[in-house]
Formats: structure tokens, C-alpha cells, sequence
């Protein structure tokens, strides 16, 4: 019964965010959270996993619990009903989905209750499926959503700061010796070697490699190849001193430093300055980077980046990464979560629509509210985005810029780069996009020259939208690799 009770809670989270209208995260970081936010004693990969497979079919099982009327004889005490909507939820997926088809408890009066209405909840079930044309539900969840939503890859990078770089690779050679040489080519135990950035391989995300000493002893990283990008472009030495104005949880941060710290026991001088406003993340922050072995070298500073980091504080600083917080849209999990608040429809408009096989097409209204939200949302973000950016172009000394988002949203991206480009305080300062030739040339796909044509197009240079959206990197989710990101390097 524990494991129920636990997943409701977090069943009752994900439908609170979810009703909010907006959940931002991925459907494993909000089981994660919620997990420890509430304490659970259950594991949270054992939560996520039925969760996930529940609120896949939620639509479905809501239609066939509520035809068989399993809702409706719940028995009450003081007048209130005994067994929560959503435990049932939960058991009805276990008897339904589970590859068991059988919920894992003992004889307790909710098993009893639930096995009560086993054959009216299988009859609905069939009817459901007879009705939508499927011989089984999976083939209306599996492809579109969840496989989609997954990295075709799992990107591992050697952190120096922790291990002889030659011998971890002949470690991770021995773990993975098919090499393939293409990352569209990996299997399960075969390894691709990245030729964009040094010490970084792709292997099969089947391949656990969470539980490698490896990966224990914090030799190697867990990082997406494009999120790897930024500190690559910045390619600081040890002679620079650079701020990471949004770090948590930290994988740019320390992944700078494996650029500017050659020996970090023997030279504990502070070369990063790392900003982080949410206090629970600077502690996942604080971690990470002892994980990484290079907390000696990083001084974090809790608070808002724009406020506490003071020009004339920082006149050493010289290049910067600013990731600051985006909508997330490139990120796997998150279009998964997003799909679903598509098809979320309000009850009483599902109830109202009852019997009719189109009822998951939100109508024209509905979808014109959801692109305003959006809308709205990206213009608030990308306010934002623009004025962190500016604050790092503030300080006297810096001399480069890395601005990255995880978003396929151009408002989020090019125009961000457009807007700072005409801001005149940008322009007294010097900033100016750096060239492709700097900024990871060989990667094919670059920014959106049309973004850059609608405003500059009327100077009569349309070389200079070309250099514009050549200097900027863009990657797709899944077709590029990994998660979609964006990535730009400002210079003077
Ligand atoms: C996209 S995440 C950064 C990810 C990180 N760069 C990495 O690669 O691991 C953005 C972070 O910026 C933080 N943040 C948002 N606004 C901030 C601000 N004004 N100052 C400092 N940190 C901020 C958020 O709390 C969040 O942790």
C-alpha cells in the first residue's frame, strides 16, 4: 500500500502543476521533486516509472473508469469517500497497462474494491479499444510521445579535473569497444567518438552508466553534446577569470573549468564566479561542482545575477556563459508534458462531449488562447534573457560572451541576439557577434538567417544576415542528437 500512497501524492502534484496550465520541467524532474519534496521512502525511479506509464493513459483510463462506474460506489465514511480518484487511478493502470495486468499489494479492502469492478473495468476497456480502431491502447501513446521525447543518445564527457584523461579513455574503451562513426549508428554497447568536442562520446541511452565507478567517482559527466557547446566556444585558459551568471546544477560551470584548471589541488585560486537565484539549486550546484573536484576553483554566490554581481566588483572577469532559465522547449520530457497539455481538455467539456471520437481536438478558440499563453510567456522570457545578456556586456573587462538557451524559440534566440545588437549601450560597448569561424564552424546547422532579415534586410546587406545567423548555432531535438539548444558568442 506504501508504494500507492506515495504515488499518489505525486500523482496529485503532477496533476496540480499540470493544472496550472503549465508544467515546467520534465515529468521525471517533477516525480523527482515531489519525491523529496514529500520525503517518500519509495524509490523515485520506481514512482516515475509507473507514473509515467500512468499519465500516458490517464486520458483513457479516466474514460474507462468513469464508464465503469468504479467512481461511482466508492464507499464513505463520515460522508466522504474511502478511496482517493487517483489511488484508483493508479491500481486500475496496474491492472490494466502493467505488463503484470495485477496490483502489487496484499489483501487490502481497496485491492478487494477495485477487483470488484475487474471484469465491468476489462469490458469498457475493449469497447474503448474497438471504438478508437486499436488492437492496443500502446499504439496510440507509444511512438508519437514517449519514444520521441527520448535522447537517441547519451552523451558522456571526461572530466579532467578528476582522472588521467588517456587512461579513463581506455577504461571507457573496455566498457564500449565498438566504435561506430556515426552517432546515428549506436546500439546498445557500441560508442561514438564526438568531433566537436574534445573527450566527449555518445553511447546508447539502454547502456547504464550510472552505476560505472566512472561515473561514481566523478571521472566522467553526464552532459548532452549541444549543452556542451558554450564553455567549448568560451575555450577560456588558465589565465582567464569567467562568471557563469545562471549556473545550477552546474554542467557548464564545470565544464568551464575543465578548460582553465590544469591542477586543481595544487592552484586553488577562485577562476569562476558562479550566480544561482534559487537557493535549493545552488545546493545541487555546490555539489555538482565537488563532485567534479573542482570546488576549490568556484566561488557561488546565491541571488539574482543582475542585482548582486557589481561591474566594478568583478574588473578580472573576462569572459562569461549565461545560460539563463528558457522555456525548455528543445528539452526531451518537457514536449512530452507539453503534448499532453495540448490534449488536456477541461472535464466538463470532455463530459459534454461524451460519445464523440474527435473529442481530443481542442476547438479554434481553444487553440488560438494556447499560441496568445505562449505568446506571452515568450515575450516575458525573452525580456529577460535580453536583460541578463546586457548585464554581463556591463562589466569593463569581458571580453566574450556565451548566451545559450534550450529552446527551438526564435523569440528566445536570434531575436534576443537581434535586440542586444540594437540596444546603443551594447553598440557603445563594442559587442558584436562573434564570426562561424570561431564559434564551432563545422556544425552545420546555424541560426535563422530570416530572423535577421526582417530587420536588417532594409540596410541592403544581406551578407551581413548571413555572417549574423552564421555566428549563431542552432540543433534540433532528436534529429541533431540530443536535446535542441541554441548557442551564440558575443566578442569585442
Ligand atoms: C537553464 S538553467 C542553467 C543550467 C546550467 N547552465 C547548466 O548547464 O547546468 C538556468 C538557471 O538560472 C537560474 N536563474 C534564473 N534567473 C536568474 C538570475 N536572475 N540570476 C541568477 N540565476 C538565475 C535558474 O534558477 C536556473 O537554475
Amino acid at each position: 500500500m506504501e508504494f500507492y500512497r506515495d504515488a499518489t501524492w505525486v500523482l496529485e502534484f503532477v496533476e496540480q502543476e499540470d493544472a496550472k496550465g503549465r508544467i515546467s520541467g520534465s515529468l521525471q524532474t517533477l516525480v523527482f521533486q515531489s519525491c523529496k519534496r514529500y520525503k517518500l521512502k519509495c524509490n523515485p525511479k520506481h514512482v516515475y516509472a509507473v507514473l509515467d506509464s500512468c499519465w500516458k493513459y490517464k486520458p483513457y483510463l479516466e474514460k474507462v473508469m468513469k464508464k465503469s462506474g468504479i467512481l461511482d460506489e466508492i464507499p464513505k465514511r463520515k460522508g466522504k469517500p474511502m478511496y482517493s480518484r487517483l489511488t484508483l487511478m493508479l491500481m486500475c493502470h496496474d491492472l490494466l497497462f502493467s505488463k503484470a495486468k495485477r496490483i502489487q499489494m496484499g489483501k487490502l479492502p481497496i485491492k478487494t474494491y477495485v477487483l470488484k469492478h475487474k471484469s465491468r473495468l476489462h469490458s469498457e476497456l475493449v469497447k474503448l479499444k474497438l471504438k478508437l480502431k486499436v488492437k492496443n491502447l500502446s499504439e496510440l501513446v507509444s511512438n508519437a510521445d514517449s519514444e520521441n521525447d527520448m535522447t537517441p543518445v547519451r552523451w558522456i564527457r571526461i572530466n579532467p579535473l578528476r582522472c588521467d584523461v588517456e587512461a579513463t579513455k581506455l577504461e571507457i574503451q573496455k566498457k564500449f569497444p565498438t566504435r561506430v562513426e556515426n552517432w546515428s549508428d549506436i546500439v546498445p554497447g557500441s560508442i561514438y567518438y564526438d568531433e566537436y568536442i574534445p573527450n566527449l562520446f555518445g553511447i546508447h541511452p539502454q547502456d547504464k552508466i550510472t552505476s560505472h565507478n566512472l561515473y561514481k567517482q566523478g571521472k566522467i559527466i553526464i552532459q548532452d553534446r549541444a549543452s556542451c557547446f558554450p564553455a567549448h566556444i568560451l575555450h577560456p585558459d588558465e589565465n582567464d577569470v569567467v562568471i557563469d551568471g545562471c549556473a545550477a546544477p552546474g554542467n557548464k560551470t564545470t565544464h568551464t573549468a575543465s578548460y582553465m584548471i590544469k591542477e586543481p589541488s595544487k592552484d586553488p585560486k577562485i577562476q569562476i564566479y558562479a550566480f544561482e537565484k534559487n537557493p535549493e539549486r545552488a545546493k545541487i550546484l555546490d555539489k555538482m561542482i565537488k563532485v567534479a573536484g573542482c570546488s576549490k576553483n568556484i566561488k557561488i554566490n546565491v541571488g539574482d545575477f543582475t542585482k548582486i554581481a557589481l561591474p566594478e566588483k568583478y574588473k578580472d572577469v573576462t569572459g562569461f556563459i549565461v545560460d539563463p532559465s528558457c522555456s525548455g522547449s528543445g528539452i526531451f520530457g518537457r514536449k512530452f508534458i507539453d503534448s499532453l497539455n495540448r490534449k488536456k481538455m477541461n472535464k466538463d467539456e470532455a463530459d459534454k462531449k461524451e460519445g464523440d471520437e474527435e473529442e481530443e481536438v481542442p476547438d479554434e478558440q481553444e487553440e488560438y488562447n494556447k499560441r496568445e499563453d505562449l505568446k506571452t510567456r515568450l515575450s516575458k522570457l525573452s525580456s529577460f534573457q535580453f536583460q541578463v545578456v546586457k548585464h554581463a556586456m556591463s562589466f569593463p573587462n569581458a571580453k566574450k560572451i556565451v548566451y545559450s538557451t534550450c529552446s527551438i524559440h526564435a523569440e528566445e534566440n536570434e531575436r534576443v541576439v537581434i535586440d542586444l545588437m540594437l540596444d546603443s549601450k551594447v553598440k557603445q560597448w563594442g559587442w558584436k557577434v562573434a564570426p562561424r569561424s570561431k564559434v564551432i564552424p563545422t556544425w552545420p546547422r546555424r541560426g535563422k538567417v530570416e530572423e535577421f532579415e526582417e530587420v536588417f534586410r532594409e540596410d541592403g546587406n544581406s551578407s551581413k544576415c548571413e555572417e549574423l545567423a552564421g555566428g549563431c548555432i542552432r540543433a534540433l531535438p532528436r534529429s541533431d542528437g540530443g536535446i535542441g539548444f541554441f548557442a551564440v558568442c558575443f566578442e569585442r
